[in-house]
């Protein structure tokens, strides 16, 4: 990432609440186009409340949010997903009962077959659909190592690898951002490594992280710029070495229980 990298997405002013609390209090951040920004703050900062707004997942009180240059506040997930901005969940979420395959295969834009006007004549194209939907989810598999489970369902996985699975499924749609929420949280060392390794080399080729993370040791090391949230607010925006001598920080996090 060059220091004059344009911003991919920008927060002005957001806001949400909770019946009458406020959750996120006029937030603008910036995200730097090639970065990988981390996204830290004690529990309950409204981190992820920020998140879900960002991706339409939540209504915001008020404030804009831009995406590559246009505005997609108000647009439903799917809408802000085919802008090109994915993300995954602290959680993962899913269809457990499937094989790993089957949640890449549907986890790809486009599906064929999902228009009820498509006419039995176009068969054929659907059928090519179907096998570049099945050529892109055994790259995504190698990519993230997760060939020798695909035929598991993914509700046998191991934490570390549903994580893996999560961020797979969003490599479906080729992202030109992906934010990650607490992608290290409950995932093994040797997993944890694979999942830097993936994010450092899909960052390598272009794709910019916001990754929510309260594992200081992997965000001080890999990430370029910091963001810092307490109490629904930006409390320090910058680069490493800075965030770990900002006072309002460290008070921050000595104020609260931390996972980490
Ligand atoms: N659906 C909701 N209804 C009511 N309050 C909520 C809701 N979602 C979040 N909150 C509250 O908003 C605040 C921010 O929560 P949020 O989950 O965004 O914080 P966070 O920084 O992501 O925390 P953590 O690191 O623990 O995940 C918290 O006080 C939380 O209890």
């Amino acid at each position: 990432m060059t220091a004059a990298a344009p911003d991919l997405l920008e927060t002005r002013d957001v806001s949400v609440s909770f019946g009458g609390f406020k959750a996120v209090d006029r937030v603008s951040l910036n995200v730097k186009e090639g970065s990988i920004t981390g996204l830290i703050g004690p529990n309950g900062a409204g981190k992820s409340t920020l998140f879900n707004a960002i991706v339409g997942e939540q209504a915001c009180d008020s404030g804009s949010i831009r995406f590559r240059g246009k505005e997609i506040g108000g647009l439903t997930p799917d809408g802000v997903y085919h802008h090109g901005l994915a993300r995954t969940f602290q959680i993962p979420k899913p269809f457990a009962a499937m094989s790993v395959f089957e949640n890449l295969m549907l986890a790809a834009p486009d599906q064929p077959g999902e228009h009820f006007w498509v006419p039995v004549v176009a068969r054929r194209r659907i059928d090519r659909r179907e096998s570049e939907i099945a050529e892109r989810a055994r790259e995504v598999l190698a990519f993230t190592t997760l060939e020798s489970v695909a035929e598991e369902a993914a509700g046998q996985l191991s934490g570390g690898q549903q994580k893996l699975l999560e961020l797979a499924r969003v490599l479906m749609s080729t992202p030109k951002m992906i934010m990650l929420d607490e992608p290290a949280a409950g995932v093994n060392p040797t997993l944890t490594r694979v999942l830097i390794e993936k994010i450092e080399q899909l960052n390598a080729d272009g794709c910019t992280f916001l990754v929510i993370e309260h594992d200081m040791d992997l965000v001080m090391r890999h990430c370029h710029t910091i963001v810092a949230m307490s109490n629904g607010r930006i409390i320090y925006e910058g680069d490493a070495a800075g965030a770990q001598s900002n006072e309002t920080l460290l008070n921050a996090y000595l104020g609260a229980t931390v996972d980490a």
